[in-house]
């Protein structure tokens, strides 16, 4: 069975929201879009948290959220301890963004990238797998710092 996938955005990520939206559920993925539902102007940060809650809550194990840039939604949904969102502009960075840092968010901006771009973009991500290895010990270093531990 396919994961679920939150899906947030702002005015500047709306546009492609339903892009990305429409290619998720072609994929076979459940979605969980938490808005925004139009183009009137709103704040990111509210989207970025609410993606982030419900991939802590385990209602959808992955989110994706989209902005003018995708730099403000990274900035915002990254201040929530156990979320790491990877804001990419290219496949290979999206597939990384899974294989080497376990990123449980990806940021991308409606501004910024396609439609047909912003599909691989998404593809990369969600066929990627987590590669443990050394890559456990950095994002406990992560975790650390997260948590204000000064030494793992
Ligand atoms: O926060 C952002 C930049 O990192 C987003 O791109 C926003 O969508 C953007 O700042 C919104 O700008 P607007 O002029 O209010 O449309």
């Amino acid at each position: 069975m396919k994961e679920t996938i939150a899906l947030g955005a702002d005015h500047g990520g709306y546009a492609l929201k339903e892009v990305v939206k429409e290619f998720l559920r072609s994929e076979g993925y459940e979605v969980l879009d938490v808005g925004t539902f139009d183009e009137t102007s709103v704040d990111y940060p509210d989207f970025a948290e609410k993606v982030a809650r419900a991939v802590l809550a385990g209602e959808a194990q992955r989110g994706i959220l989209l902005c003018g840039t995708g730099i403000g939604m990274s900035i915002a949904a990254n201040k929530i301890p156990g979320i790491r969102a990877a804001h990419v502009q290219d496949p290979y960075s999206a597939r990384m963004a899974r294989a080497h840092n376990n990123a449980n968010i990806l940021t991308f901006g409606g501004r910024v990238v396609g439609p047909e771009l912003a599909k691989e973009i998404v593809r990369a991500y969600l066929t990627a797998e987590f590669e443990g290895g050394r890559h456990v010990r950095r994002l406990e270093k992560i975790r650390a710092l997260e948590e204000g531990r000064k030494e793992v």
